[in-house]
């Protein structure tokens, strides 16, 4: 799987349903799909999923679910009934979680609603990961969570893009790789930390580019996101 266009995921990373909606009025359905985390839907709920679906627009819902099965299973039920394009669950929450969160996407009437698994943050380095008593470097604990979300049952994983060609190498085309933690090469990285350049997630194997603060921060967002759109045209080289 290469993904289908468009590649890029702009996360609307914001606090209100109008700042959302007005950013989302700046930015081409054609060019980009929409994830609504945390913060956002926690302001303004499953309504302005809705709407933003109206304007033609993908969702990822990005709530990465991390809690018994039972209770992810129902949020991701939840959220296959909002007729969300993708939804997460952690992989850390385990593998009984994985598979009650899969039969519940399955089971529901969306069935075309993709399910993955966080694997490590973005956000996260080797330092990160052994404070909170992980003992596996971020790669190899990418490697772990992926093959257990893999054999789960979900249609694929988030990591960075910089795990990609390892990822491809062990499990093939078929998982669809979504990598948050992308910078354009004159981007700061804000509070990420395993970060790669658009055109080079993609070259490495990502399907899919979650993009939020260098495109919403930006002083003209839809220009910031048909800049990166021509990068992935381009290729990493720029050639
Ligand atoms: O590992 C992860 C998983 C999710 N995210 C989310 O992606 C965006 C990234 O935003 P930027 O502004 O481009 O840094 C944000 O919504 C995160 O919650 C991630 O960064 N890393």
């Amino acid at each position: 799987m290469a993904g289908e266009q468009p590649w890029i995921v702009v996360a609307l990373d914001v606090d209100s349903a109008e700042r959302a909606e007005a950013l989302a009025a700046r930015l081409d359905p054609a060019l980009c799909r929409l994830k609504v985390g945390k913060e956002l839907f926690t302001r303004a709920g499953p309504g302005l999923v809705e709407r933003l679906q109206a304007r033609g627009f993908s969702v990822f819902l990005d709530l990465k679910f991390h809690d018994i099965p039972n209770t992810v299973a129902g949020a991701c039920r939840a959220a296959a009934d909002l007729g969300v394009w993708m939804v997460n669950v952690h992989a850390l929450g385990g593998v009984r979680m994985m598979e009650a969160a899969r039969e519940a996407v399955s089971r529901s009437g969306q069935q075309n609603t993709l399910l993955i698994g966080v694997t490590v943050l973005t956000s996260h380095d080797a330092g990160d990961i052994a404070a909170v008593g992980l003992g596996d470097a971020p790669d190899a604990l990418v490697e772990r969570l992926a093959g257990l979300a893999l054999g789960a049952g979900l249609d694929g994983l988030v990591c960075s893009a910089r795990e990609a060609p390892r990822l491809r190498a062990l499990h093939g085309n078929a998982p669809v790789l979504v990598t948050p933690g992308i910078r354009p090469a004159d981007a700061v990285a804000d509070d990420q930390r395993r970060i790669v350049t658009p055109a080079q997630a993609r070259a490495d194997g990502a399907d899919y580019l979650v993009v939020g603060r260098p495109i919403t921060a930006a002083a003209d967002p839809g220009a910031a996101l048909e800049g990166i759109a021509a990068e992935l045209q381009q290729g990493p080289s720029g050639a």
